[in-house]
């Protein structure tokens, strides 16, 4: 199913961060760095509806005023840094036929990580399957708060390319956040930097 909504910030303001005006195309990947501590995780609850903010999210004619929480994140999907699990096994957090076998394969998993039980889990493997889960469920945008960190670079790269093909292929709008230029130069459409409570447009070659 292809997305073909946008997402779009309208004047938010969360904590120090205010005048967040976005609008995220389908298909697009805008991805936002900053300093620690500039409010980039802050920023990516608010627009999952996790946090207090003045403003308004839009995902194309939905106002995320309009709809519970329950019903905006399971459209607009976060995947926060640190993943929550809540049952034993990494397949109990799968509906049936959610996890495929293809997907599994590109993020380096044979069919038998479904029976694992989650407490052995490494934090990348926790991150990658964390990231197969929200994909599984279309969503019809995503929110990555750095997807890779945990991430040799290896693996990082063959994340990269299994997430920037799905987000093609069903056209959601995504707000990643990343702090490798690399990264940013190879996956972002648009790249933008929390800097001084406001989201500032970034020149090309502007990174250090
Ligand atoms: N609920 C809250 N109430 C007040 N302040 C908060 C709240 N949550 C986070 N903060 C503060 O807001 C600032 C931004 O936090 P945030 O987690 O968004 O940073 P970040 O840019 O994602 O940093 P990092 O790159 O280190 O993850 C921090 O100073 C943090 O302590």
């Amino acid at each position: 199913m292809l997305a073909n909504d946008s997402l779009r910030l309208e004047g938010l303001v969360i904590g120090e961060l205010s005048g967040v005006d976005l609008t995220i195309a389908p298909g697009e990947i805008l991805c936002l760095a900053g300093a620690s501590g500039s409010g980039k995780s802050r920023l990516l609850r608010a627009v999952a509806d996790l946090e207090p903010h003045d403003g308004e999210v839009w995902l194309g004619e939905t106002a995320q005023s309009s709809v519970s929480g329950h019903t905006w994140r399971a459209r607009v999907m976060l995947v926060p840094a640190e993943s929550q699990w809540w049952a034993d096994t990494v397949g109990e957090h799968f509906l049936e036929d959610q996890a495929d076998a293809g997907d599994l394969e590109a993020l380096g998993f044979a069919p038998e990580v479904l029976g694992w039980e989650v407490n052995r889990l490494s934090s990348g493997e926790k991150q990658r399957l964390a990231l197969l889960r929200a994909v599984s469920r279309e969503p019809a945008a995503l929110l990555l708060d750095e997807p890779t960190a945990n991430l040799d670079e290896a693996t990082t790269r063959r994340v990269e390319a299994w997430l920037t093909t799905r987000i093609r292929e069903r056209g959601w709008p995504v707000l990643w956040v990343a702090h490798d230029p690399g990264q940013i130069a190879r996956v972002a459409t648009r790249h933008r930097r929390l800097f001084d409570g406001r989201l500032q447009v970034v020149e090309e070659g502007a990174w250090t």
